[in-house]
Formats: structure tokens, C-alpha cells, sequence
């Protein structure tokens, strides 16, 4: 809809936190936006459940670019504010990754927290989750760096998410009910509306 609609030199940056799927492989929304659109999208993700946010209590966040480092300390210096931190790291497939993928393993959490499985399988569900993120995402670009996984956008996100997100909730939910829920029926009944962060809507999945 927006497609020829925008001045010239306008900048974007999305929050949104998953991927498309096309034939001839994934493609980030970032990129999504700027092939669409013609225009710079820088990312912002990390450790950011929206409900604490809105009561203004502390987080942290990471904008991942590309080459343009004036244009992410721009968008730095408007999101910053006393309760919310943030960093640039140009990464910006490696940003997008960690807050697309640590979705997955939050149902992972969510299982084991429904199977009463404890602390210790959980802690090991989130290392060897992270572990499977900085793989995944180096198999699907090599040029995404180590140090991503440990600003707001890696680990902090992945706990946050795996101790609070709306994936880990309804996962245990489904543990808890045998399998015998259908995640369609939990995410009507639990969510109010919000969607599951791993959905497929035909060919695109939004992680
Ligand atoms: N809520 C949070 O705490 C939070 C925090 C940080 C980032 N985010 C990110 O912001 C985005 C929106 O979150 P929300 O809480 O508003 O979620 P939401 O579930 O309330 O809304 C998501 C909407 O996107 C639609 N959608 C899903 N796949 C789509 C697709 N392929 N094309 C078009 N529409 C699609 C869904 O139908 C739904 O209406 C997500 O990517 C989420 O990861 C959310
Ligand atoms: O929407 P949630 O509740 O799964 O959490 C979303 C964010 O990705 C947390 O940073």
C-alpha cells in the first residue's frame, strides 16, 4: 500500500519479529521492506515484552543496519529514553535472527514448563536453543557475528521471551493438556486476540 507513496530519502526501521519464506529460500522483513519500498530499514529487537515497556520499566534494545551508521544513531537517539537503553550493531540479519528465531525456542521452554521437567532442563533448552540460533543463522548468512547473540536482541530476549513470552505460555498449556488442544484452540482461548509468534499464513511464516 505503500509502494509510491513516500518522499524520497525517508528511512524505516521495523520491530517485527519473523520471516518470509519464498521458494527460493528465507528472506528477512527488512529486506522485505527495502525491495518493496526502495528505501534503508534498520531493525530493532531485543528484550522487550510490550505490557512492562508501557509501564516504563527498564529495558534494553539493539538496532541492527547495514553500513549506515548515521542513520541507526539517529533511530538510536529517538528511541532512547531513561527506561529504554539502546545499542547499534551492524548486524542486521544477525538482529533480526535472534528475535525471529528465539520464538522457536520458547515453545521449547513452554513444553518443558508444562512436563514439570524444572530449572535445570529449562536452562539447558535455552543454551542449546541459543546454540541452534547462531548456527541456524550463520548457515543462512555467514556474515552474522558471535557478539550479536550477547546484546538485548540474543540472550536477553531468548530469557525474557522463555520466561515470559506469549509462545512459552501457550506451550505449556498444550503440554499440560496431553497434546489434546490443538495450538489454534489455545492461542483463540489464551492470547485475546494476539497471534502465536511461529504461524504459518500460507507460504510466510511470521516466527
Ligand atoms: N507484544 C510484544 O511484547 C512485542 C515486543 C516486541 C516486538 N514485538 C513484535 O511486534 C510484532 C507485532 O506484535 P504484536 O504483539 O502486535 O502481535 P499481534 O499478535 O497482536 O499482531 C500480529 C498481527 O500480525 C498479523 N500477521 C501475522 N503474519 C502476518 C503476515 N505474514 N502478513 C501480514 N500480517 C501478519 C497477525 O494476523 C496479527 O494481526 C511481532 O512481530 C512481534 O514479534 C512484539
Ligand atoms: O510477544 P511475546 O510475549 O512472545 O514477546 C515478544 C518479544 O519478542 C519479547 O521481546
Amino acid at each position: 500500500k505503500l509502494v509510491g507513496k513516500l518522499r524520497p530519502g525517508v528511512e524505516a526501521i521495523s520491530l517485527i519479529k519473523g520471516m518470509e519464506v519464498k521458494m527460493e529460500g528465507p528472506c528477512m522483513i527488512s529486506k522485505l521492506i527495502t525491495d518493496t519500498l526502495g528505501i534503508n530499514c534498520c531493525v530493532l529487537m531485543g528484550a522487550n515484552i510490550a505490557n512492562e515497556i508501557a509501564v516504563e520499566k527498564f529495558s534494553e534494545a539493539t538496532i541492527g543496519y547495514r553500513e549506515d551508521k548515521e542513520a541507526a544513531n539517529r533511530w538510536a537517539k529517538l528511541f532512547t529514553t531513561p527506561y529504554f537503553l539502546v545499542a547499534i550493531v551492524e548486524d542486521i540479519e544477525g538482529v533480526e535472527l535472534c528475535g525471529t528465531l528465539k520464538n522457536v525456542v520458547a515453545i521449547a521452554a513452554g513444553l518443558v514448563d508444562g512436563l514439570d521437567m524444572g530449572n535445570n532442563t529449562k536452562a539447558a533448552i535455552m543454551r542449546i536453543g541459543l546454540r541452534e540460533m547462531r548456527a541456524f543463522s550463520k548457515l543462512l548468512f555467514p556474515s552474522v557475528r558471535d557478539n550479536t547473540f550477547f546484546e538485548s536482541c540474543g540472550v536477553a530476549d531468548l530469557i525474557t521471551t522463555c520466561l515470559g513470552g506469549r509462545n512459552r505460555r501457550v506451550a505449556e498449556a498444550f503440554a499440560r493438556n496431553g497434546g489434546k488442544r490443538s495450538f489454534d484452540e489455545l492461542e483463540a482461548e489464551m492470547l485475546h486476540g494476539q497471534k502465536l509468534q511461529v504461524k504459518k499464513k500460507k507460504e510466510i511464516y511470521n516466527v
